[in-house]
Formats: structure tokens, sequence, C-alpha cells
């Protein structure tokens, strides 16, 4: 044997599945497709600004996300507010820019009176959700047989009401309403405390940062598990037997009393299982889409935009870029704007040429900001949905008919097979709260679990 058990995926919850195992006492091995951990979360430096740097991934940690808070403080990682420059938030809905502070847009009183009155009735349904087991919701059928689309058409008394949720809806699923089952969406809200959490900064899921960057995370989970991660090791077969798991990568084959596959069900659905695992399991992997990001970087010598009073976060019912926040580092030097292409339009804009697609989104940032945008010193960016071993973020959205008919398998162990990873949480389920959460259940299982 190897190992007793093999983590497949070091992205945070293959990482702390490893990491409590090995607390346990138990011999454990990493294998990573990527020559880097973190997965999902990657913190990267800002070309020509020592010690300045942006989140690629994963950034925020916000209010109720305790797991990430005490994980970040286990290695002596500190927040900062995401609202650290002040200035007014901007809207930008029809065409017209209104600037705001506080958590309600500036929007005109019928449509903010809609948008009180749907999420109300969101929420109330969302209030009846079954975390552990969304399929025993009640009336589980009925919501898990209709789009949230579909629900909005009917909910929503204004087409404007109906495009802020649109807009929501991408800037948290990185997808149309069109795509998600009203029984996803409420779950997934509900995971998260509610919609209106997941789209807020103060007191929300956007509410502080990393200092030094996300990715610090995963890198000191990595290091406290040293020698025993492989990288560039890419799974691509698994064999159950009698007296184990045989994991074999592309150049090597390791052994194993069990398996945590802590990836995300889609790409799990494209490792080889011998014997081959339950269609039910099979049906699952083939019904977790992924939506689409690409995450850009537009860093200026000084944040500009606050000598204007703006805080550069924004949102647009119009693309390419819908949100933009700022980037800047705490502590002065540079400003940078975080801009999100998402859903569809990450899409198309990724099949462009990289210039073509930075004149788009700095042109887009001039809604924003002005004119200024269109001069940055520096631009980053990752095509999340090129990413071989990710292939689109932020997670996975279940359509009509999933939760409720393979929902169970999510994660059902198979025989020595464990499955862990974001996807698979209650709590805060497409977040790095969720990934942890998952690796400690997954852990647990693995501990727990007849030898
Ligand atoms: C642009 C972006 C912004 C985000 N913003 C936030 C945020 O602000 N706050 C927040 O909480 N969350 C955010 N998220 C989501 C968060 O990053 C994820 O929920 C979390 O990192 C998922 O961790 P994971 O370990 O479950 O999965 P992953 O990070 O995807 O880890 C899976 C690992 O498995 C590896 N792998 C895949 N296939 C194989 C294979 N066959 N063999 C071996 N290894 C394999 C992958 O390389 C990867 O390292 C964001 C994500 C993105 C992409």
């Amino acid at each position: 044997m190897d190992a007793d058990v093999i983590v497949v995926g070091a992205g945070v919850a293959g990482l702390v599945a490893a990491d409590r195992l090995v607390s346990a006492g138990q011999r454990v091995l990493v294998l990573e497709a990527r020559d880097r951990v973190g997965g999902r979360t990657l913190t990267m430096p800002v070309p020509g600004f020592d010690g300045v740097v942006v989140d690629q991934g994963g950034q925020w940690v916000g209010a109720g996300q305790e797991l990430v808070y005490a994980e970040l403080s286990r290695f002596g990682l500190v927040t900062f507010p995401q609202s650290t420059g002040g200035g007014s938030a901007l809207v930008v809905f029809r065409g017209k820019a209104r600037r705001y502070t506080g958590r309600v847009p500036k929007l005109d009183p019928i449509t903010l009176l809609d948008i009180g009155q749907a999420q109300a009735r969101f929420d109330r349904l969302a209030a009846t959700v079954d975390l552990a087991q969304p399929w025993r919701t009640p009336r589980a059928e009925w919501l898990d047989g209709q789009t949230f689309e579909t629900w909005l058409r009917k909910t929503c008394w204004t087409a404007r009401g109906r495009d802020f949720f649109r807009t929501a809806t991408e800037a948290v699923f990185a997808t149309l309403p069109a795509n998600l089952s009203l029984l996803h969406a409420l779950f997934y809200a509900a995971s998260g405390t509610s919609l209106e959490t997941l789209i807020s900064t103060d007191g929300g899921a956007q509410q502080d940062r990393v200092l030094g960057g996300m990715g610090r995370l995963a890198e000191r989970l990595a290091a406290s598990l040293s020698g025993r991660i492989e990288l560039n090791q890419p799974v691509r077969s698994i064999d159950q037997h009698d007296d184990g798991v045989t994991v074999t990568t592309e150049t090597r084959s390791f052994n194993a009393g069990r398996v945590i596959v802590a990836v995300p069900p889609a790409l799990a659905g494209r490792v080889v299982y011998t014997p081959a695992l339950p269609a039910e399991r099979d049906q699952l992997t083939q019904r977790t889409p992924h939506g689409g990001i690409i995450k850009c970087h537009a860093v200026y010598a000084e944040p500009f935009w606050r000598a204007d009073g703006l805080s550069a976060e924004a949102a647009s019912d119009t693309g390419p870029v819908k949100v933009a926040f700022d980037a800047s580092p705490p502590d002065g030097g540079p400003g940078i704007i975080l801009a999100f292409l998402d859903g569809p339009e990450s899409l198309r804009l990724g099949a462009l040429p990289e210039a073509e697609r930075r004149e788009a989104v700095l042109r887009s940032l001039t809604r924003f900001v002005g004119p200024r945008a269109m001069e940055p010193v520096a631009y980053l960016e990752r095509d999340w949905n090129a990413e071989e071993w990710t292939r689109g973020c932020y997670g996975a959205h279940l359509p009509p008919g999933a939760w409720t008919q393979v929902g169970a398998a999510l994660r059902a162990p198979v025989g020595r097979l464990h499955f862990a990873g974001t996807e698979t949480a209650e709590r805060w389920c497409g977040y790095i709260d969720g990934a942890i959460s998952s690796g400690v259940r997954a852990a647990t299982e693995v501990l727990t679990a007849a030898p």
C-alpha cells in the first residue's frame, strides 16, 4: 500500500480532507493534476508592483463563513474589509448610471417594490429547503420541475425586476436563470444564508479579503502536508478491488485502502471507474454543468476613481462586464479594478483574441469609472472555462430534475470511494467554506468507515 487514503485533487477540499486524516494518524497521499495546489483559488503577483497580488480565483470570505475564518486564523492569515476605499457604488440599469451607498441600489420605486415582493417569496420558499437532502424538500418535484427563469417570469411584475434577478443570478451562479432548477437556486441561496447575503458586500459573502491573497490558504495547508502531495498527476482511472483501491494517473499507479475524490462532479465523471459506478452516480455527474467565468484585473498607477467619490463597486444589466469591484491593496499602491465576465458572455469573449477581449473589458469599465479605465499599466485575466482541470466556474449548478432524480448520489460513498468538494457541501455550497466542510465530512466518513 502506498497510503491508507488517496485524495484526488489538491483544492481546498482535498487539502483539508488530507490534513484532517493526517492529524488522525492516517498515511495520506494527495494526487493533483495541476503543477500547483489550490484548484479554484489562485493568487498571482501583479507585474511591476513588488508585493502586490490579485486573486484570480476565489477571494472573499464573508458573514457566516466561520470555517474559512477559522482556517485562515489557524495559519496566521488575516483579512481586511472589501470596502476599504469608501465612495459610492454604481448601478447601471437600462443605460442609466446611478450612485448609491448602503445595500439597496438606487432604482425606481416600482422596480424596487417588485424586487422586494419577489425576494420575499423567494426567501419564503428557500426557508423550506432541506439542505441535507434537497430532494426531500416539501413540494421538491414541483420546485425542481421548473427553471428559476420560469419562476421569475411568473413572479416578477416588471421586466426591470426580472432583469435585476437575471443580473444577480449571473453574478452568483455564473450562468443564466434559464439553466437552473428553481430548487437548485433556492438550495444554493439557503446554503449561503440568503440570496441577499450572496450578493452583498458588508455583512455578505463579499465582505473580506485575505491579506496576501486567498491562495495562501492552500499553500499553508500544502506546506503542512509536505511530502504527501504529488503534483502533475492527473488521475485517469480508479479500480476498486477486494483489498483496496488502485488509482492510476497518466504515468503511475498507487494503491490505498480508500479514496476521496475531491474534484467537481463533472470532472469526477471523466475518470474511468472499475467496476463502473452505480447508474445514479454516473447520471448525476452528467447533470452538474459548470457556469462560466473570466476574471480580469485592470491595474492603474492609483485608485483614481476614489477622487470622484466612487468605490469601483458596480453592477450593470448589460455587459460585457456586469459586475466590478475595487481590488486594490489595502495599504496604498496601485489601483486595481476586478471585472467579471460571466455566463454566456465569458464564452463569447473567451473565443476572441486576447487584445480584443481586453479592449472590450476596459471599454465596459469606462461606464463605471470614466475614460481613464482605458489606460491601465497592467492587465491580468484568467479564463476558468479554458482551464483543463476546472472547465468553468464558480462551480456546478443543477438543472431541472437533477436534485430530485439523482441528487442523492452527490455525496453517497460507493464502496471504498468517498466524495468531497464544495459542490457536495450543505452549507456554503460553491464557496471555499463549503469546500472546507466537505473535506472535513469526507475525512470523517473515511475514519468511521468499516475497515
Ligand atoms: C473566479 C472565481 C471566483 C470565486 N470567488 C469566490 C469567493 O470570492 N469566495 C468563495 O468562497 N468562493 C469563490 N469561488 C469558489 C471557490 O474558489 C471554490 O468553491 C473552491 O475553491 C472549490 O474548492 P474545491 O477543493 O472543492 O475544488 P477545486 O478547487 O476545483 O479543487 C479540485 C482540484 O482537483 C484537481 N483535479 C481535477 N481533476 C483531477 C484529476 N482527474 N486528477 C487529479 N486532480 C484533479 C484540480 O486541479 C483542483 O486542484 C470562486 C471561484 C472562481 C473560479
